[in-house]
């Protein structure tokens, strides 16, 4: 990961956010937050009594009072803005230097006569065609038509080592920003100018289209009601007060109103869900809205492609087996056929090891041929050569299927080589030419390390792990052991995936689907949490709602932590706002009303100096509590793995014990410290 993504709080970004918390003071920003929006209309209010005391009649109040309270407001709105401003402070700052990646270059456009111009990255649009030399820095995201290169992707991921890029297949997206660190290649651009990967990762990090979840937004109303009924209980307390002869001060109504209105948590608000989007961004996972993360937090099913997600997806051919009564030559001779226009890599390292075994074809003897490409759909690729014969390879169900419907007999020892390909985790595909199947291709992949112990935490936190594969029941039976998923599906289609996803969510739960392939696309997008694989390809990329920049399908782990994470601090910090309240009912309550009623003595538990101290210690308090508090709102509650009820009944202990008691401390040792200074 990027050493800069690391960096924490700089002083920069303090300083920008204190900068930032007098801008966010315009009304049109603040009003998108109901409770700070009513502190603000306080604000100006005893900001005008401060100037003119008895502008609203007259007052018994002195001057100095008015400025107290108005200085006191402007403080708690300062505090809520800096919180928010703190908050995105970082992305903001990521976004600067990701900025710089995307300077203007110098793209080499490919004209149809095939001579090259020289164009500015910024003129590219859907559908050129690039070159890219080593060195140079990839002008547009697309797909590599040509070539084969290694690519520094650091710029977008941090990582140093740069991944390989190929033509065909799941790996042939390229991004624009990074560079060719290899050899060359030819691409042809996905994207127009604004609406690149880059583009999109800068407006995330930076918060710019950041929406409100809904979550978030049942939060809000529940505030805006809160603060509602205050208001209406403030101002029923006039004639109340008239009836009683006890002149009640504009500016201490405001006071008392503003401590009771849930500024804590209205004011941490925007902060705790900005800073959780962030501390996704610190793990290098995108997610396009807080929606998806928080849906991560109550995730019930994990689906998992096989290849390229929970293996690295490098299937090599190893080894070529004639089936019955053959010779090697055969089956090598046959692969390499069903292999020479296949551009997959899976085709490509075929037609390799084919050429090291001393087979080789020569080009004009596929004159005419018809190419048979791959699709997930069929599960073959091949050709229709000249002559009439039909070469194919593919998983074994299918070449089954197909030389059966010619009318083919299948060799009797097949199943036995596939099972000992597949017992291995390999991935075996068989070989036939028209209705005579000659072999098998013994595909290796690699399983990703450090599955096993983080399925295993999934499991612990109750969410089923389902891998869901297009290969046969056998590999992926020794795959689903050895990466330690608790379910599997084999030789799935595309419809297959989005069926699997579909019948969870029927059952009520939330799935989350892990993919990097373009037939994972549609299920990327079916599933409440989609994470594709930075590896993938670009429609994988642009279906799901999260993507991880180390293509690492168990990040999803960190997601969810977050996710809990981040309802469980709204909720926590929700509780202690208005706990609070019980407090400075006991400060203000009897300070307003003691010389009318000085029965109200017995409510003054807190012994406080002065009425006018307690007003004042009590909005103090409310105030301060904001910044003391940021530091949870940004790194959030500390989140344990355990039952939902124990950690409700935990919170509510904590937060709302706590939110009882603190106050009367800190509101205490305010009116100390404001009587011992002489202030009051
Ligand atoms: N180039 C190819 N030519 C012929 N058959 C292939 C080729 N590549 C893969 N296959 C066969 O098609 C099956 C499904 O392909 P693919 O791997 O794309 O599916 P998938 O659903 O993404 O599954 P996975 O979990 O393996 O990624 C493979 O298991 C293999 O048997
Ligand atoms: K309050
Ligand atoms: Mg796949």
């Amino acid at each position: 990961m990027a050493v800069e993504r690391k960096k924490t709080m700089t002083k920069e970004i303090m300083n920008q956010a204190i900068v930032d918390s007098f801008k966010k003071l315009n009304p049109w920003v603040m009003i998108k937050n109901p409770v700070m929006f009513v502190v603000e209309i306080g604000t100006v209010i005893t900001l005008l009594l401060s100037l003119a005391p008895d502008l609203f009649g007259t007052t018994e109040v002195g001057r100095g009072y008015n400025i107290a309270v108005f200085l006191i407001l402007l403080f708690t709105l300062l505090f809520a803005n800096f919180a928010e401003a703190l908050a995105e402070g970082r992305g903001k700052a990521q976004a600067d230097s990701l900025r710089k990646t995307k300077s203007d270059t110098m793209a080499r456009l490919v004209q149809r006569d095939g001579s090259y111009k020289e164009v500015s990255s910024t003129s590219l649009r859907k559908g050129d065609l690039v070159r890219i030399e080593i060195g140079e820095i990839i002008p547009s995201d697309g797909e590599i038509i040509e070539g084969l290169a290694s690519i520094d992707e650091s710029a977008i991921t941090g990582e140093s080592a740069p991944v390989i890029k190929e033509a065909g297949g799941d790996f042939s997206s390229v991004t624009g920003g990074t560079r060719v660190a290899s050899d060359f290649i030819v691409v042809k651009v996905t994207t127009d100018p604004g609406e690149s990967f880059l583009d999109r990762m800068i407006a995330l990090v930076e918060g710019a289209k950041r929406q409100k979840t809904p979550n978030e937004i049942a939060l809000t109303t529940l505030l805006a009601v809160l603060t509602l009924i205050f208001l209406i209980v403030i101002v029923t307390m006039v004639p109340m007060a008239k009836y009683l002869d006890v002149k009640l001060e504009i500016s201490t109504l405001i006071a008392l109103l503003v401590c009771l209105i849930p500024t804590t948590i209205g004011g941490l608000l925007s902060a705790i869900g900005i800073a959780g989007m962030d501390r996704v961004t610190q793990f290098n996972v995108l997610a396009m809205s807080g929606k998806a993360v928080e849906a991560a937090g109550d995730i019930d099913t994990m689906i998992l492609d096989k290849t390229g997600t929970i293996t690295f997806g490098n299937r090599m051919a190893s080894e070529f087996v004639p089936v019955n009564g053959l010779i090697a030559k055969d089956i090598i001779f046959t692969a390499l056929q069903a292999s020479v226009k296949d551009e997959t890599p899976e085709g490509r390292s075929i037609v390799e090891l084919a050429n090291k075994l001393g087979e080789t074809w020569q080009a004009d003897s596929y004159q005419g041929a018809e190419v048979v490409e791959f699709t997930a759909e069929t599960r073959m690729s091949g050709l229709n050569l000249a002559d009439g014969k039909q070469v194919r390879k593919g998983a074994i169900d299918a070449i089954k299927k197909y030389v059966a419907a010619m009318g083919g007999k299948i060799p009797s020892d097949l199943e036995a080589i596939t099972n000992r390909i597949a017992k291995a985790g390999g991935t075996p595909l068989a070989v036939a030419v028209n209705e005579r199947i000659y072999g098998v291709i013994y595909l290796k992949d690699t399983v990703k390390p450090g599955l096993k112990e983080r399925f295993a935490e999934l499991r612990a936190m109750g969410i089923k792990t389902v891998m869901c594969t297009g290969d046969n029941p056998l590999t992926a039976a020794t795959i689903a052991l050895e990466a330690g998923v608790d379910e599997f599906i084999a030789e799935a289609k595309p419809e297959d995936k989005i069926a699997a996803i579909k019948k969870e969510q029927q059952e009520g739960k939330l799935v989350a689907m892990t993919g990097d392939g373009t037939n994972d696309a549609p299920a990327l997008a079916q599933a409440d949490v989609g994470l594709a694989m930075n590896s993938g390809t670009m429609a994988a990329k642009e279906a799901a709602n999260m993507i991880d920049l180390d293509s690492d399908p168990t990040k999803l782990l960190s997601v969810i932590s977050i996710g809990k994470q981040l309802l469980i601090t709204r909720g926590a910090l929700t509780t202690f706002s208005i706990a609070n309240d019980i407090a400075k009912y006991f400060a203000i309550i009897p300070a307003m009303f003691i010389l009318a009623m000085p029965q109200l003595q017995a409510l003054n538990i807190m012994n406080l100096a002065s009425p006018e101290s307690a007003i004042l210690s009590a909005l103090i308090f409310n105030a301060i509590i904001i910044p003391l508090l940021i530091p949870i709102a940004m790194k959030g509650v500390k989140y344990r793995a355990m039952s939902a009820d124990k950690l409700l009944s935990r919170n509510i202990l904590l937060y709302g014990l706590g939110g009882v008691v603190v106050p009367f401390i800190g509101i205490k040792i305010i009116d100390m410290v404001l009587h011992g200074l002489n202030i009051v």
